[in-house]
């Protein structure tokens, strides 16, 4: 469970975050918003990038806020970007083993946790492979199989449905949505694409200005006035 309380986050005179409070339990939690509501800068913060001006974050009873960004990679925060990061020139097997030569014990023997989540993305083909020559989907694949490899406690994941076909964003929805069952850890997912979040999120919040406007059930908050509203000009199916 990641519990945070009252978040606040400035660049000069922009409130990024704006004293947010909320209790993230769900396996799979969805984060929307416009852009430039705040969406990154929360994962930012979870994972050590940004620094906020105020606030407390507990997850499963460690003050995160307290450990270096090294620590909570240790610890098992494993986050991906809006751009993709993969080296062109490493292989996508040594892309992916860059998260075991950090990580601690894994409980598992670590050519066994590679294998096993190249299969789990489907990349076992590609293991030799040089990133450079991979496709936009793959090299998604591959950033999160870099996040799932070292059993991280939660994975917080930035837009993983960006830049792909639909059917690529239907393998992205199984691997997604089964990183609970396969791998146990919490997902913080933030993408625009509204048929992803619906199918997998069980719950969802919703940033607006640095505010949460809605957080609840995935259905109750795409239906609800001030969020289709905050979405205007953006359409949420019904
Ligand atoms: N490093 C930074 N320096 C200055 N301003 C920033 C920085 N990072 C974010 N911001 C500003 O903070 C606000 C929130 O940005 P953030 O990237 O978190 O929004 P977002 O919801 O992720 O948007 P998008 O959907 O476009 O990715 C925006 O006004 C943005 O311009």
């Amino acid at each position: 469970m990641i519990k945070i309380s009252d978040l606040t986050v400035h660049f000069g005179g922009v409130v990024a975050l704006d004293n947010i409070t909320v209790d993230i339990q769900d396996d799979i939690v969805g984060v929307i918003g416009p852009n430039g509501a705040g969406k990154t800068t929360l994962i930012n913060v979870l994972s050590g990038f940004v620094l906020p001006d105020s606030g407390a974050i507990d997850v499963e009873g460690v003050d995160l806020l307290s450990l270096a960004p090294h620590r909570r990679a240790r610890w098992g925060l494993a986050r991906s970007f809006q751009k993709v990061q993969t080296a062109d020139n490493l292989s996508v097997a040594d892309n992916i083993w860059v998260s075991l030569d950090t990580s601690a014990s894994i409980g598992m023997r670590k050519s066994a946790a590679l294998n096993r989540v190249l299969e789990y993305v489907g990349l076992v083909d590609m293991a030799n492979v040089p990133a450079a020559m991979l496709n936009p989907c793959q090299r998604r694949m591959t950033e999160l199989a870099r996040c799932l490899v070292a059993s991280p406690r939660i994975v917080l994941l930035d837009e993983p449905g960006g830049g792909l076909s639909e059917c690529e964003v239907d393998r992205l929805r199984y691997v997604i949505g089964n990183i609970k069952a396969n791998f146990g850890a919490q997902v913080l997912l933030i993408d625009h694409d509204v048929e992803l979040i619906r199918s997998v999120c069980s719950k969802t919040m919703v940033l607006d200005f640095g505010e949460i406007i809605a957080y609840g059930p995935t259905e109750t908050v795409l239906q609800d006035e001030n969020v289709k509203a905050a979405y205007l000009g953006t359409e949420i199916g019904t």
